[in-house]
């Protein structure tokens, strides 16, 4: 069994874990500040999944040398300040403009070859069904980020778009059954881990176990999967790990007089969404490559 197809099945498994327990009364994630517990391994398992960018700049676009990664980083970081400037003079669109990005880059989960209808249900899951049952609680989320009339709005928006979008979902997923077993399976148990969970506790699940893991193992067989791939992923992820633990440290300390769960959110979410935009521009063009690599001696990432 490839290494895709087991943490395919994992993360369903372990979704339609989270679904069914929590549906069942039991209390997985805490209430209000202590849910951002969740904070911790989005940061621990997301992070390193962006930190592989430099694969990517190295691959696609041969960057190299001192001057190279320099120019490289004043590009991405300079991408990124301009989402922070955006998000500061207009917050409302720039988060509607995030989720929408967003539900674009999760789309790409699927294995190549799923149709682009399909892609786009599974993508925007993990953002419109959560407002169909916990409609107040996603509201309470974005009240972080933007005022709380546009976060009412917003999730009132996404709550009435939610129940089409569920029904879509399902017989997307059921199609895509019937070719690709595993993808409808995928879709299937990401739409009830949405649907179903807290939507902090949902996310972070989806994030960490389907969206960062699966992009960690793609980007493994993108330089070969070989042996000696796995210290090369680690050594290219260091310095951007540590890069974004020092940028998140300082911008912690700058908004340590706001309270502990608007602070973490508003770190978390935008950092994310500042973050986003240049990793995106970089993977997208290795996701519409089919994830092969032309560049490696290997075939790439041939999927099931
Ligand atoms: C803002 C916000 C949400 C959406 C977060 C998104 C959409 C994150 C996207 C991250 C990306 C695209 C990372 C890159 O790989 C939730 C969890 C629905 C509810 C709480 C507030
Ligand atoms: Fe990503």
């Amino acid at each position: 069994m490839t290494a895709l197809r087991i943490q395919g099945l994992l993360f369903c498994a372990i979704a339609i874990g989270v679904a069914a327990t929590t549906t069942a009364g039991v209390a997985l994630a805490p209430d209000g500040a202590a849910g951002l517990l969740l904070a911790a391994p989005i940061l621990l398992l997301g992070v390193p999944h962006g930190a592989l960018d430099t694969v990517f700049a190295e691959e696609l676009h041969g960057v190299h040398g001192l001057r190279g990664w320099f120019r490289f980083a004043l590009a991405y970081l300079g991408a990124a300040l301009l989402v922070l400037l955006a998000w500061q003079y207009a917050p409302q669109l720039s988060l509607a403009g995030f989720l929408l990005l967003s539900a674009l880059h999760f789309s790409g989960d699927l294995a190549p070859g799923t149709r682009f209808m399909a892609r786009l249900l599974y993508g925007g899951a993990f953002i419109l069904l959560p407002a169909l049952l916990h409609a107040s609680e996603m509201a309470r989320l974005f009240a972080f980020l933007v005022s709380p009339q546009g976060a009412a709005a917003l999730a009132g928006v996404l709550h009435e778009l939610s129940g089409p979008w569920l029904l879509a979902t399902a017989v997307a997923a059921a199609c895509q059954k019937r070719t690709h077993w595993l993808t409808g399976v995928e879709m299937a148990a990401a739409a009830a881990l949405a649907l179903l969970a807290p939507p902090l506790l949902a996310f972070a699940v989806f994030f960490c176990i389907m969206h960062s893991a699966r992009h960690i193992v793609r980007t493994w067989h993108y330089v070969g999967a070989r042996a000696e791939s796995a210290t090369r992923l680690g050594r290219a992820a260091l310095l951007p790990m540590l890069g974004t633990l020092v940028l998140g440290g300082t911008a912690a300390y700058w908004m340590r007089a706001q309270p502990i769960e608007a602070g973490l959110m508003r770190l978390l979410f935008v950092g994310l969404a500042a973050l986003t935009v240049p990793h995106m521009a970089l993977v997208e063009q290795a996701r519409w490559s089919g994830w092969i690599n032309r560049r490696a001696a290997g075939p790439g990432c041939a999927e099931a």
